[in-house]
């Protein structure tokens, strides 16, 4: 048994994500896709606070509707805590306190990041101390996107997401995010995708058995160049979440008619990303989606994953 570090609490923060690109494949035996993802980490932060304590608990604060986080042991920050404590032998617990501003059940995968940071602050606080990969493993039987959450940056995703490759970014992007206020479930999307591929002619449009990001996309951020971005936006889990929840498909309009390059719904919605061309455009366009009632925030990326802060 690994003994308790000398910290008395540690802070991690871990940022959300957006899929600038994601190409689902074939569903698989295990109940998950194919998938190949292009991820950028941006500037919407979890901030995880961990202390000593005999048990696990987690208490949830933050700019985002909170109350739809649960705080018993299905919360995926205690899921983090249980596993780090049972693979490095660790006997006792943690108080977890998140102060969360990546929209809940939004398609930004706060929920990993939550699971990311938490991994770091308690590795640190009870000086288990794992090799890198060993955390890396830990994140990837939590969830999908949990690996990003860590990593940061712009990555490639494959396999269920999970197996990163870094991808060479230059310059910052320009984001402006719309909230809704209802959340979408990510199995209930990719199972809307695969009732729409078995009634219309699967045998026609076959899922892409070993999908892909086009090159573009690689090109768009090694370039920096959000005009290229633009251009190469793709989610194949968009039009099943518009299905789920028509309004979405206004959204994207309200966005594009008012100046963004483009838009593009986040992972499994709802939130719905706007690529501006710069900083003014991203200010002008959160001007006109708030004067039409939106819940608007304002994001850049690529950011740095998952990191101990120094309070
Ligand atoms: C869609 C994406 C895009 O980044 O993100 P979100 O919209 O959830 O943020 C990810 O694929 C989600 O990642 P994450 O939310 O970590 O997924 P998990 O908890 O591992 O899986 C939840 C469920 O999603 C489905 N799932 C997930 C990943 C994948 N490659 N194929 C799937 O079919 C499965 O039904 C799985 O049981
Ligand atoms: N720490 C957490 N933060 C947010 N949601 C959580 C957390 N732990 C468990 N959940 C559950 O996971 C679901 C999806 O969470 P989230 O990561 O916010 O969205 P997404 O998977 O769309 O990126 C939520 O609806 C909630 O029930």
């Amino acid at each position: 048994m690994t003994s308790a570090g000398s910290l008395a609490a540690v802070h991690a923060r871990a940022p959300g994500k957006i899929n600038v690109f994601l190409k689902v494949g074939a569903l698989l035996d295990d109940g998950y896709h194919d998938v190949a993802i292009a991820y950028q980490a941006v500037s919407l932060y979890e901030d995880v606070r961990v202390h000593h304590a005999d048990d696990f608990s987690v208490e949830v604060a933050g700019t985002v509707e909170v109350s739809r986080v649960p705080t018993n042991g299905s919360n995926i920050a205690i899921k983090a805590a249980r596993l780090l404590a049972r693979k490095a032998g660790y006997r006792a617990g943690a108080r977890i306190s998140i102060t969360k501003r990546v929209p809940v059940a939004g398609g930004m995968g706060g929920g990993s990041a939550d699971a990311a940071a938490t991994l770091l602050a308690c590795d640190a606080l009870w000086g288990t101390d794992l090799p890198r990969e060993e955390l890396l493993g830990l994140a990837r039987e939590l969830g999908a996107d949990v690996p990003f959450a860590l990593t940061g940056g712009t990555a490639i995703g494959t396999g269920r997401g999970d197996q990163l490759s870094p991808a060479l970014a230059k310059g910052n992007f320009q984001w402006v995010l719309v909230l809704a206020d209802f959340g979408l479930s990510t199995p209930a999307v990719y199972a809307e995708l695969d009732r729409h591929r078995d009634r219309h002619a699967q045998d026609i449009f076959p899922a892409d058995p070993t999908p892909t990001v086009d090159t573009n996309v690689l090109q768009a951020i090694r370039a920096g160049d959000p005009h290229m971005l633009a251009e190469t936006l793709h989610n194949d889990l968009q039009a099943p979440a518009i299905h789920l929840q028509p309004s979405l498909a206004e959204i994207l309009e309200l966005g594009e008619q008012n100046g963004a390059l483009a838009g593009v719904i986040s992972g499994s919605g709802p939130t719905v990303a706007f690529l501006a061309a710069d900083l003014d455009g991203a200010l002008e366009l959160q001007i006109a989606l708030s004067a039409a009632r939106m819940n608007v925030v304002r994001a850049t990326g690529p950011v740095h994953g998952a990191r101990i802060m120094q309070d």
